[in-house]
């Protein structure tokens, strides 16, 4: 089965950041995995294995919340890992810090759209930690609050108020607004089938609401029964695009069917 990086990534298109991620999201062949690349990164899964080894379902243990600064190599990491699986190094490196590069510098959103990323955090709690840096700050896509007790990334997660992949609305093609979109879903790979990532798509919900939006909205890999199946789970449905519409789809390998996926937010208003 191929997993496809939605969203950013497939959206514009893939070069160096989060919104320009690499085009051809094909398993490549792998020669190492998440353990390689930081000292950190190895305590903080044994740790994490342990709490998910006494808790087989999802535990209090794992919060689920907005991605701080020192999450960001653990979160390309997750990334590539689970898109990119097969990846060797030195590619797979640097891989991992092309996204990382491109989740700090990049991430910019057009005026008056918002775009966050989510984390699946093991090891941690968020009351008993002491924050860093301004409320206000934003790094790339990322809260400028900075932790020492940061716990371990499991799982990610994007939702964003762009609407790239939803048609434009008048003759003036604006921006579709009160829609939120999921894209990056993802959990690394021995933390999976735990509800990590029921968990990221119910808070990707919450912040929606949160935000205004009225409506919840996603492309999945037509070959990905897995995502499919989590997603109809909580909710999501498939939207039939009728045939020839003008309905932008991810930018991924030409071959890739997607599914598009869209749940209401507890509205009776249409779209
Ligand atoms: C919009 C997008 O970003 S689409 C891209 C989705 N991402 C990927 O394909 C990357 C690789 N895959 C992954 O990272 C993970 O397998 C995910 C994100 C698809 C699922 O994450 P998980 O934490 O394992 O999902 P979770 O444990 O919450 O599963 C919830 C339900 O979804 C379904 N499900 C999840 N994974 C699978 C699977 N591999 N096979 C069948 N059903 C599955 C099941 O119904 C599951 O409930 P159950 O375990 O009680 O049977």
């Amino acid at each position: 089965m191929r997993t496809v990086p939605l969203g950013i990534s497939a959206v514009n298109g893939l070069s160096i950041n989060f919104k320009k991620l690499p085009t051809s999201p094909s398993r490549v062949p792998r020669f190492a995995d998440e353990h390689s690349f930081s000292h950190l990164s190895r305590s903080g899964a044994c740790k994490a294995s342990q709490v998910v080894e006494l808790f087989p379902s999802v535990s209090p243990e794992v919060v689920v919340r907005e991605a701080r600064l020192e999450d960001s190599w653990e979160v390309a990491e997750t990334h590539c890992s689970s898109f990119f699986p097969e990846y060797s190094f030195p590619l797979d490196f640097v891989l991992r810090i092309d996204r990382l590069m491109g989740m700090l510098l990049g991430f910019s959103v057009p005026s008056g759209c918002r775009r966050t990323c989510l984390v699946a955090v093991i090891g941690t709690s968020d009351e008993d930690t002491f924050f860093l840096g301004s409320e206000d700050l934003k790094i790339g896509g990322f809260d400028g609050k900075f932790s020492l007790n940061k716990g371990y990334v499991a799982g990610i997660l994007t939702v964003d108020t762009v609407a790239d992949f939803l048609p434009r609305k008048g003759p003036l093609r604006q921006r579709r607004t009160g829609i939120a979109y999921i894209s990056n879903v993802a959990v690394r790979d021995r933390f999976r089938r735990k509800g990590i990532g029921k968990r990221l798509v119910a808070k990707a919900e919450t912040q929606a609401r949160n935000w205004g939006c009225r409506a919840i909205a996603l492309h999945c890999d037509l070959n990905n029964p897995g995502a499919t199946r989590l997603y109809k789970s909580q909710g999501f449905r498939s939207i039939k695009v009728p045939d020839g519409a003008a309905w932008p789809q991810p930018r991924t390998s030409p071959d890739i069917q997607f599914n598009f996926m869209m749940k209401l937010l507890n509205t009776q208003t249409n779209f």
